[in-house]
């Protein structure tokens, strides 16, 4: 279980990006974070993988807490940005076996995961060469297998529906899924709301750093869209 219990941050004094945010996710579910530009998506998510600091509350994975813990949560956590940075000079396979090796990860398993997800992702052909000749969808991948090979507890993506083909979207999704029904929390951000709304079993809405909504997607959208909810949610001051 994911826990964010009374979570704020202040980039500037006396200015909460993040104001007293709570939120519970079981093991197995799908969650999506959205909420407009500025809205603290980002800041929520580098304060759970362990890159920002925050100033008051608590984040706890399985009862692990990043501040008192941050290796051993650090080390059942997989995120991915929005624009991963991977190293240009390695060659993708060469990628995938430096992760591999971080996180000490089975020889055997790692190399059926590495062509699994690989050929799943169609670029199994290309792990050969070099990141710096990948496109943009094809790094994005490549950091979507490093974080597959790792099962791990929590996945945490930073807008994972962005510049993906429709097929890697959809083999994305699928693996998502898979991974929730074996027991890991899948965590994004997105503004792809029809997306969300289909995929998720869990959201919330976040304005100006707080929860405005959250729950399952049926008690936050009623009979009505996520988008129009959400329009509801965020527009009025
Ligand atoms: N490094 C920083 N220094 C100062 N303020 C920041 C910094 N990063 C973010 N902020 C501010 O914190 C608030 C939340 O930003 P954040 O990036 O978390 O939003 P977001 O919901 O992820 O937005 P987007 O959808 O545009 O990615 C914004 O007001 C932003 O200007």
């Amino acid at each position: 279980m994911l826990e964010i219990k009374n979570l704020s941050k202040s980039y500037v004094p006396g200015i909460k990006a993040l104001d007293n945010v709570n939120v519970n996710i079981a093991n197995g579910e799908i969650f999506a974070f959205i909420g407009h530009n500025g809205a603290g998506k980002t800041t929520a998510i580098k304060s759970i993988v362990g890159i920002l600091s925050f100033e008051e509350g608590e984040i706890l994975l399985d009862g692990v807490n990043i501040k008192n813990a941050p290796i051993e949560f650090k080390k059942m956590t997989a995120y991915i940005p929005d624009n991963p940075e991977l190293y240009d000079n390695l060659t993708g396979i060469q990628y995938l076996n430096f992760i591999a090796n971080i996180y000490k990860l089975d020889v055997e398993k790692r190399n059926d995961d590495i062509v699994k997800y690989s050929r799943d992702f169609e670029i199994y052909e290309d792990l050969g060469n070099l990141i710096s000749s990948y496109s943009h969808g094809m790094k994005q991948k490549l950091a979507l297998i490093s974080a597959f090979i790792r099962h791990p507890k929590l996945l945490i993506l930073d807008e994972p529906f962005v510049g993906l083909d429709p097929n890697a979207t959809f083999k994305m999704k699928t693996l998502m899924k898979e991974m929730a029904d074996a027991g890991s929390i899948i965590f994004f951000s997105t503004h792809v709301l029809e997306v969300a709304e289909k995929f998720c079993d869990h959201v919330a809405i976040i304005k100006k750093g707080k929860i405005m909504k959250i729950g399952t997607m049926n008690e936050v959208k009623g009979d009505k869209s996520l988008e129009t909810v959400f329009m509801e949610m965020t527009d009025s001051e």
